[in-house]
């Protein structure tokens, strides 16, 4: 009987779950799937590695909540795949915090300090520790493994590190953790693999999703990054502000009135692509759209992500590689374009054809730059740190 683990992606906008043989080295997967709980009828779509549909289940919304949905997926796995024995239950946890450089098995110790992390990752952290306790309520005795968004960025130091605020904060905890380090650790590796010359060069990685990120790697490791204490920092993104002048915070709660929760929902629900367009949190809606004010947003995002990107440049001293990656990164070539423009003083130049075509290397024979988009996958990385956690405890 092979070895099996599951994998759930919980992000701001949606739950990704994978279901993995880990009986060779490297992890292959067996099905993959997505729970929508935003439809008004919550549903549960499995597919097969290629594709095709395996299983869909829909739930009455009145009295169904996500819990359903989980157990939902370990009957499918049980009914579809009794012929492996499912060892783990591997889980994307956005933060971190101080403590974890790596992967971790979840006891009520280590679920505890990450409940306190959750003001943290406000709209995160509740969404990713929430199928842990329905888990532990369906099959108590499975090993459930946290995996972290933050772990990658460990390796960054001060001065990148560093906020400008009195030093006793930072003994608090109150520092640049970093995200999407997932994503980061699996791109870093598939450069290594398609490029292995790039492995070692002044690399930023642009993860642009729902939520978007950048990082700056030397040597495949992580030396600085665009999201802060929290997933709020830096880049604009679907629903978030990304970096914004603190000045703005008081003057809405002194002058406005705002309470900070207030402050909090504008800032993480209602700013970024759909407060600057009032129109959608999402790109495919907005590039599609003739509206003057989803252009003006999409302009907002191209702007920030490339002012960032010579900022993650100047931390290296310099730039030969960017790669684009996350659902903005992978598929969007209107937004590739207008930031490899951008940055033709870098010396990056796109070649329009391979960019429309969405291949793996979009740069032109002249640019100094190779740039790349390279598909994300966080289940698979979060499949390879379970392996490697029940490997070491065997
Ligand atoms: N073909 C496409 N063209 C433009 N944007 C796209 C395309 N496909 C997906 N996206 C955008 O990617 C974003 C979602 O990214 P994704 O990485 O899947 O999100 P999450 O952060 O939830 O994992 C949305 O803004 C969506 O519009
Ligand atoms: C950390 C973060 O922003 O994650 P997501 O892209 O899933 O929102
Ligand atoms: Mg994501």
């Amino acid at each position: 009987m092979s070895d099996a683990v599951l994998v759930l992606n919980s992000g701001s906008s949606s739950v990704k779950f994978g279901l993995f043989d880990i009986s060779a080295a490297e992890p292959t997967l067996l099905c993959k799937g997505l729970l929508d709980e935003h439809e008004a009828k919550p549903r549960l779509a499995v597919k097969s590695p290629a594709g095709e549909d395996l299983f869909e289940a829909h739930r009455q919304a009145s009295g169904a909540d996500s819990g359903d949905l989980f157990a939902d997926v370990l009957g499918f796995v049980d009914d579809r795949f009794g012929d492996h024995r499912l060892r783990a239950v591997g889980h994307r946890i956005v933060h971190g915090g101080p403590d974890y450089s790596g992967p971790v098995e979840v006891t009520d110790d280590v679920y505890a300090k990450l409940e306190q992390l959750t003001p943290l990752a406000p709209l995160h952290q509740p969404r990713c520790l929430e199928p842990i306790r329905t888990i532990a309520a369906i099959k108590p005795d499975l090993t459930q493994i946290a995996c972290f968004d933050t772990a990658f960025h460990h390796s960054m130091a001060p001065p990148a590190s560093r906020f400008a605020i009195p030093r006793r904060f930072e003994a608090r905890g109150i520092r640049r953790y970093g995200f999407h380090g997932l994503s980061f650790e699996y791109v870093a590796g598939r450069i290594a693999e398609i490029a292995p010359v790039l492995a070692t060069k002044r690399t930023v990685i642009a993860h642009l999703g729902n939520g978007a990120s950048l990082c700056a790697l030397r040597d495949g490791r992580s030396v600085d990054t665009t999201m802060g204490l929290t997933p709020l920092d830096g880049l604009v993104m679907g629903t978030r502000s990304g970096t914004i002048d603190p000045g703005v915070l008081l003057y809405l709660q002194q002058h406005e009135k705002m309470s900070a929760e207030d402050v909090q929902h504008l800032l993480y629900h209602q700013s970024g692509l759909l407060g600057v367009s009032g129109i959608s949190a999402d790109m495919r809606t907005l590039l599609a759209s003739g509206e003057t004010a989803a252009r003006e947003a999409v302009d907002l995002f191209v702007l920030r992500a490339t002012q960032e990107i010579a900022v993650m440049a100047t931390t290296l001293g310099g730039l030969d590689c960017l790669v684009f990656t996350g659902g903005i990164g992978e598929h969007a070539c209107e937004i590739r374009s207008p930031i490899g423009e951008r940055l033709a003083w870098l010396g990056v130049r796109i070649d329009a054809a391979a960019n429309d075509k969405g291949r793996e290397r979009i740069s032109g024979g002249d640019s100094a730059v190779d740039v790349l988009v390279i598909p994300t996958n966080e289940e698979l990385t979060i499949a390879r740190h379970c392996a490697a956690v029940l490997q070491a405890k065997a």
